[in-house]
């Protein structure tokens, strides 16, 4: 059974890997996921600036293993750290993993100064822009800024000046869909979506001490895991039937197993992130996912993932 995939020019051995933020931060977790059995790994979301982000406890798992808030509040390293990490990166690696690294900027500006950076420096890692974090205090979604997310399109999109992808929130409403589609259309260098990051501002609450879960905001931050499967897939689905021939997308979100990996291919996922099921059963999922996905392939007849992505059946 073939698990490979392409994605931005680059081939994954397989198409598992690690969501933006989990077990990503330091140099010795990045690691971990090079000698994992993912197919490859992304780093977290980089700030101009290092930044602790918010105050602990600032991340937990729901009651019943549903899924998990999070308001980590853009802790990391600063960029020039994960562009160290990616200059000294091992690109012939024996399994064959591609790098891809996420940026998170607070401003445009921000962002604009990354790319250039990742852009002298000319290396084969993939950029995933994030759009889509819900943490930060005072900084609303750019994702969820239809004009502030297609002007700042317009500033990296010719900056970056290679293919590069987009981390988008969840969206809601048919007609997002369509607006966001409409924008990613316009640039011929976004050649992927990862979709989704958290569904933002939740409040989870725990009935015994009557007070929420996590520190930050009130205890209000973004929801992950198996809860958010279905507006993951529909998310995925949305956007593989509108984006231009060529341009791909990545799943993220609700994977636990083989099946939701199985589903979000089903939906259109070229490859598939996991993050809340990584944080908490750590980097051996990607091997018991993987063996559970081709179990589950093998049973369905399928040889390749080509043979059923995005085929999705309606009523
Ligand atoms: O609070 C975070 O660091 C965070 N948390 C998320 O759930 N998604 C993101 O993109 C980010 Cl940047």
């Amino acid at each position: 059974v073939d698990l490979s995939t392409t994605i931005a020019g680059v081939k994954l051995p397989n198409l598992l890997l690690n969501a933006s933020g989990v077990n990503c931060r330091f140099e010795n977790e990045l690691q971990q996921l090079v000698e994992s059995k993912s197919g490859s790994l992304i780093t977290k979301s980089a700030t101009l600036n290092s930044r602790e982000g918010n105050p602990e406890p600032r991340y937990a798992p729901l009651a019943g293993s549903i899924g998990s808030i999070n308001s980590m509040g853009l802790p990391n390293q600063g960029y020039e750290y994960y562009l160290n990490y990616a200059k000294n990166f091992d690109y012939n690696n024996t399994a064959g993993k591609p790098l891809f690294i996420s940026l998170a900027g607070l401003s445009l500006a921000e962002n604009k100064t990354m790319c250039e950076a990742f852009r002298d420096a000319n290396l084969p890692c993939v950029l995933e822009v994030n759009f889509s974090c819900p943490n930060v205090p005072g900084k609303p979604q750019v994702g969820y800024d239809m004009e502030a997310m297609e002007q700042a399109l317009q500033v990296l999109d010719p900056i970056i000046g290679r293919p590069f992808g987009i981390k988008l929130p969840p969206y809601f409403d048919i007609a997002h869909f369509d607006q966001a589609a409409a924008i990613f259309n316009k640039f011929d260098n976004v050649v992927f979506v990862t979709c989704i990051n958290s569904v933002g501002n939740g409040l989870a609450i725990d009935l015994d001490s009557e007070t929420a879960l996590i520190k930050p905001k009130d205890g209000f931050g973004g929801l992950g895991g198996l809860l958010v499967l279905p507006t993951a897939l529909a998310n995925v689905n949305a956007f593989y039937r509108r984006l231009k021939p060529g341009k791909q997308v990545i799943g993220c979100g609700g994977v636990t197993s083989g099946k939701e990996v199985f589903l979000h291919i089903l939906a259109g996922a070229s490859a598939v992130e996991i993050g809340t099921q990584l944080m908490e059963e750590g980097t051996g999922v990607f091997e018991r996912v993987q063996k559970e996905l081709v179990e589950l392939m093998t049973a369905k007849g399928y040889k390749s993932v080509e043979e059923f992505r995005g085929k999705v059946k309606t009523l």
